[in-house]
């Protein structure tokens, strides 16, 4: 974290990763904020892919209009291979190089702020990191853009299906995003009542998932939901659904994985100020002459975090919640 003021002329603005709901935010008040303070912006297609191929666009506040709304990113996302190598980092850091680039605001994810951080340690360039991911995953932040948008996504889905699983009697096993990481399913299954929630932060007995099923039902529940992480260590719900099925068949189980409609949609009220915090936040801290730094929310105060400590662990469950799902189900 370098603190010399330095005058930024020329910034970059890229989405990479898994994209989330309030990326466009994001990006909408990186390139706003930039043109309060006379910066030039580029956005930058495909993540790092465009970064190394020259995918390049001029950008001024009328890019960015009408688009606070719209989930997805203007700007494409993407996952590239060759930016894992010191060749792709090195193609990248020409091509900024090239339009006279100062700095990079990179948004997405751990990979992401990974990426950026080897591209600033290499080659010099002043790189900010924005976290957006669904998953939560991210310390130096109380929540990542795209986080509450999805929660809520995949809340209204499981409301649905409780109605239906209800009308039937039978039992769901649901499935919601999350590959290393329960924060989608833990909150999910407060807010929705589930009976159970699988975390791949915690390990899972099958034989105990069937045990409390067990005393759930003697409960005479018409209903039952269990919201499983797609990284639970079970698998994810049809696994799960394969090693259970057979002592519950009376109840008809049924699967249901919500996939990527969870990624999709319009940002909530919530992303959206995040998202448009934290874009004019990453503006005025390159200003300020900050380097390989995270911009995050914590208490509702602005957080920097060096992006080295940000990509350094996983962010972890609040073990109370895990506790009040367990009592109040
Ligand atoms: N260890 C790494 N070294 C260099 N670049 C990386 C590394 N990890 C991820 N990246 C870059 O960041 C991109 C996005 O990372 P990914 O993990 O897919 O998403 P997210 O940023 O949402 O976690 C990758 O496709 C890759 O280009
Ligand atoms: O869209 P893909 O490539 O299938 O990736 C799915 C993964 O992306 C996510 O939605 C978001 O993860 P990242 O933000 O780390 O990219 C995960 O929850 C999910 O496991
Ligand atoms: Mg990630």
């Amino acid at each position: 974290m370098s603190e010399d003021l330095v005058k930024v002329k020329t910034i970059a603005v890229l989405t990479s990763g898994g994209d989330s709901p309030g990326m466009n935010a994001a990006v909408r008040a990186v390139v706003r904020a930039a043109a309060q303070s006379e910066i030039n912006v580029y956005g930058v297609k495909h993540g790092y892919y465009g970064l190394i191929h020259d995918e390049f666009v001029e950008m001024d506040t009328h890019s960015v209009s009408n688009i606070i709304q719209r989930g997805g990113t203007i700007l494409k996302s993407a996952r590239s291979e060759e930016f894992r190598t010191e060749e792709g980092r090195k193609k990248a850091a020409d091509n900024l190089k090239k339009y006279n680039i100062d700095a990079l605001v990179a948004i997405g994810g751990d990979g992401t702020f990974t990426g950026a951080n080897l591209l600033s340690k290499e080659h010099g360039v002043n790189a900010v990191g924005v976290p957006a991911t669904i998953d939560n995953d991210i310390i130096g932040t109380d929540e990542t853009i795209g986080y509450d948008s999805a929660l809520n996504t995949a809340l209204e889905a499981i409301d649905k299906i409780r109605d239906t699983a209800d009308a039937h009697e039978r039992m769901f096993l649901v499935e919601v995003m999350g590959r290393d990481t329960g924060f989608i399913a833990l909150e999910t299954s407060i807010a929705s009542g589930a009976e159970i929630a699988l975390l791949p932060e915690e390990l899972t007995n099958v034989e105990e998932v069937k045990r409390q099923l067990n005393n759930m039902l003697k409960e005479q529940r018409r209903s039952s939901l269990v919201v499983v992480a797609e990284g639970d260590e079970t698998g994810g719900a049809i696994k799960l659904a394969e090693k259970i099925k057979d002592d519950f068949s009376q109840y008809d189980m049924r699967v249901c994985i919500l996939g990527h409609i969870q990624r999709g949609g319009a940002p909530t009220a919530r992303d959206r100020v995040l998202a448009s915090r934290l874009g004019a936040a990453a503006v005025k801290v390159l200003i300020e002459g900050h380097s390989e730094v995270m911009v995050g929310v914590v208490n509702n105060s602005l957080k920097l975090t060096p992006m080295r400590v940000a990509i350094s662990k996983k962010k972890e469950l609040d073990h109370s919640l895990i506790e009040l799902a367990k009592i109040l189900r």
